[in-house]
C-alpha cells in the first residue's frame, strides 16, 4: 500500500501541493490526472522518492519513501522526457541498471528485446523521442520494479507502440502485482487503462475513486413511449439529469442497474436504450461543481 498523509511541498514559498491524502493499492493501475500545474509531477518525484516533502508522510508499506534506499531498489521512475547517461547505448544503460538494481532480470531483458526490436549498440540519444520512450520501458520493466511510475508515458509514442507498451504492463500487473501510476492529462487515456483515478487541482486532491465503481453506479439511458413519460416513471429512479431531445427522453440515473431496469420496463416504454458513459461525462453528472471543475481543467 502506498500512501500519501497530508503531503505540503512548496518551491520558492508557492505552494505546489496543499495537504494531499492518497491511497494506491498493490498491484493497482492509478491515473493520476490533472491539467498543467496542477502537482502531478511533484507528487510523482514524492513518491519516487526524488523530492522531500515539507510536511506529511509519504510510505510505501508502511516505510518512508525519501532517502529509503532498499525502496528505491523497488522503484522505477520513467519522466516525461526520460533519462540516459550521456552517449551511453542500449546495452550500457542495461549494464548500468543491472549493477543498480537488484531484481534486474536478464531473461526478462532478452525476451523484451523481441518486443521493442531495438539496436542495442546505438547511441540512445541518436534514437528518436518516441524510441527512446521504448528504450526507458524495455531497461524499467527488466528492473522488474514493485512500483512502476510514468509521467506522461504515452507521449510520442505511435498508436501500435502505445498498445505494445500497455500490454507489456498490464501483464505485469496481472501476473507478478506490479503497482503503476501514471499521470496524465488525458482522461481518456486513465479510463481505458487506469483502475483508480486520482483528480489534482491547484495542488489539491480533488477525488480519489475506484474506475469500475463510478461507472457501475451511474447510468445512461434512452426512452419513448408511444404516450409519453409515464408519470410515475421519474419518482421511482434516482435522476441526476434528464433532457427531451424530440420524443427521446435521455436519463442519467444512479443506483442498481437491475432495479433500474426493473423499474423501467414496467412502464412498457417503446425505445429503451441503454447508452455508455465516459468518465468525463459521470465527472459532470455525479460531482455536480466539482465536475464542472474537472470538465474546465482537464481536455
Ligand atoms: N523545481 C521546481 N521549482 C520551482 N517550482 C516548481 C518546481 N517544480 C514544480 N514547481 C511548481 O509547482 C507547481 C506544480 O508543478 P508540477 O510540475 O508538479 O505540475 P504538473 O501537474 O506536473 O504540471 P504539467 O502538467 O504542466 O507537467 C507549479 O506551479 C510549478 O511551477
Amino acid at each position: 500500500m502506498i500512501q500519501m498523509k497530508k503531503i505540503e511541498k512548496a518551491f520558492n514559498h508557492q505552494p505546489a501541493l496543499r495537504k494531499v491524502d492518497l491511497h494506491i493499492n498493490r498491484g493497482s493501475v492509478y491515473g493520476l490526472i490533472g491539467s498543467n500545474g496542477a502537482g502531478k509531477t511533484t507528487v510523482i518525484k514524492l513518491l519516487a522518492g526524488i523530492y522531500e516533502q515539507d510536511n506529511g508522510e509519504v510510505t510505501i508499506d508502511g516505510k518512508a519513501v525519501y532517502g529509503n534506499i532498499s525502496l528505491k531498489n523497488r522503484i522505477f521512475y520513467i519522466p516525461d522526457q526520460p533519462y540516459f547517461l550521456r552517449q551511453y547505448t542500449t546495452k550500457q544503460m542495461a549494464r548500468f541498471y543491472r549493477s543498480l538494481y537488484s531484481n534486474w532480470n536478464e531473461e526478462r531483458y532478452d525476451k523484451l528485446q523481441e518486443a521493442f526490436d531495438i539496436n542495442v549498440n546505438k547511441k540512445i540519444h541518436t534514437f528518436s523521442k518516441g524510441v527512446q520512450r521504448q528504450v526507458a520501458f524495455w531497461l524499467g520493466l527488466s528492473t522488474m520494479p514493485e512500483l512502476l511510475i510514468l509521467d506522461e508515458p504515452m507521449d510520442g509514442l505511435d498508436p501500435v507502440v502505445r498498445k505494445k507498451v500497455k500490454n507489456l504492463l498490464i501483464q505485469d500487473v496481472a501476473e507478478r502485482e506490479m503497482t503503476i501510476v501514471v499521470s496524465s492529462h488525458n482522461l481518456r487515456e486513465i479510463e481505458d487503462f487506469c483502475d483508480h483515478v486520482g483528480i489534482l487541482h491547484q495542488g489539491r486532491l480533488l477525488l480519489e475513486k475506484d474506475i469500475d465503481d463510478l461507472k457501475s453506479d451511474v447510468h445512461k439511458i434512452q426512452l419513448a413511449y408511444k404516450d409519453g413519460v409515464p408519470e410515475g416513471l421519474l419518482p421511482q429512479l434516482n435522476v441526476l439529469h434528464s433532457e427531451k431531445r424530440g420524443s427521446i427522453l435521455l436519463l442519467i440515473v444512479r443506483g442498481n442497474e437491475e432495479d433500474i431496469v426493473r423499474s423501467i420496463r414496467k412502464t412498457n416504454p417503446v425505445v429503451f436504450d441503454w447508452l455508455s458513459l465516459t468518465l468525463e461525462e459521470i465527472f459532470i453528472y455525479e460531482m455536480g461543481d466539482i465536475g464542472y471543475a474537472i470538465k474546465n481543467v482537464i481536455v
